[in-house]
């Protein structure tokens, strides 16, 4: 759905109207703040954010309400914290710990909003049917890149295709594993235990992205069976309700690794980038960029391209040399 532009007015007053509500609740946090007895402080990260209130994970994996103390930074879902106790009110979150990694998304002023911290792993689903876009694979590895974050190709509903089908369905995404992205094969509906992924799932933050009706909320149901019982405790830890559903929310997993869901999250996209950012996003390039003779080589038709003649050999595949034009037309225009 196109975004909804808003006028300069408009920004103006939802930003003066988030500010009073800000005020509102860091008023209500100095009262908590006076109840801070010496309690140790203590790690946690962030399950879900409603304004200045949080769940907070603990290492052993109870939640805790907890509130923002005043000119700390904005957390969100994934980020690391220190909280302290207060006893008999909610906790205090008094640090914000550096993030390894954000996924980030303009907000509708235009200012990159981050709506996710710490993710380890992309997963990409694609599918027979939908018809995946190459393009749109790309554009989600190269956020990774750009991100900083693993990246795996999950190719769901393989029980819709016969054995023929579904090696000309893989061969199209074969040459993804040789640039280190694995390629899975797998069917949420006939095994709903999805074997193959799991073990990439473990000690790591995850997030499923992939175009709609791939099959990510029922990839997400089957990960988590519990969904509804570990919402409800977070709605019970956190006083706010079930409407936590609709914020990202970092769910734990039964085999130790987390998976972070949201609307927001699973349509990120990537934002505006530079040509040379986009050129990093493709891993394989690295070794050829600033090699083509030309400084501002458009790899398209100069003579002495490092990167045209690494595809000739072979070295890049052609699908992705493709996409690389395709991506930097959208981004220039
Ligand atoms: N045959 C088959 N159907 C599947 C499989 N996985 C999901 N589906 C079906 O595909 C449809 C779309 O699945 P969803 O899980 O809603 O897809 P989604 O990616 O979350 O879609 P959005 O919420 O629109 O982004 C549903 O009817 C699912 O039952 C699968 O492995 N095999
Ligand atoms: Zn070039």
């Amino acid at each position: 759905m196109p975004r909804r532009r808003l006028s300069q007015r408009q920004i103006e007053r939802i930003r003066a109207i988030q500010d009073r509500r800000r005020r509102r609740l860091e008023e209500r946090t100095t009262d908590v703040m006076e109840q801070l007895d010496d309690a140790e402080p203590r790690a946690g990260r962030v399950v879900v954010r409603h304004g200045s209130n949080l769940a907070v994970e603990d290492d052993q994996g109870q939640v805790h309400h907890c509130l923002l103390r005043r000119n700390i930074g904005q957390p969100v879902c994934g980020d690391r914290v220190v909280w302290q106790p207060t006893g008999t009110a909610a906790g205090v979150v008094t640090a914000l710990q550096p993030r390894d990694t954000v996924l980030s998304r303009p907000d509708y002023g235009g200012r990159d909003k981050p709506l996710a911290a710490n993710i380890s792993l992309i997963i990409v689903v694609v599918a027979p049917r939908p018809a995946p876009s190459g393009y749109l694979v790309d554009q989600y590895l190269v956020a990774a890149e750009l991100i900083g974050v693993q990246a795996l190709i999950l190719a769901n509903k393989m029980d819709l295709i016969d054995p023929p089908e579904r090696g000309a369905f893989l061969q199209a995404f074969a040459h993804y594993p040789a640039i280190g992205y694995p390629l899975l094969p797998v069917s949420v509906k006939q095994d709903p235990q999805l074997e193959a992924l799991r073990p990439h799932l473990a000690e790591r933050t995850s997030i499923l992205l992939g175009q709609s009706g791939v099959g990510k909320s029922s990839i997400v149901q089957a990960l988590m069976p519990d969904r509804d019982i570990q919402i409800g405790r977070l709605s019970k830890a956190t006083g706010l309700g079930r409407h936590t559903t609709s914020a990202s929310t970092c769910y734990r997993l039964a085999n130790g690794g987390h998976l972070i869901d949201s609307p927001g999250v699973r349509s990120f996209r990537l934002g505006a980038i530079s040509r040379s950012q986009l050129e990093q996003g493709f891993r394989e390039f690295a070794p050829f960029l600033g090699h083509c003779r030309f400084a501002d080589c458009s790899h398209r038709h100069e003579p002495g391209c490092a990167l045209r003649a690494a595809c000739e050999q072979g070295i890049i595949a052609p699908q992705r040399m493709e996409s690389f034009h395709h991506l930097a037309g959208l981004a220039a225009g």
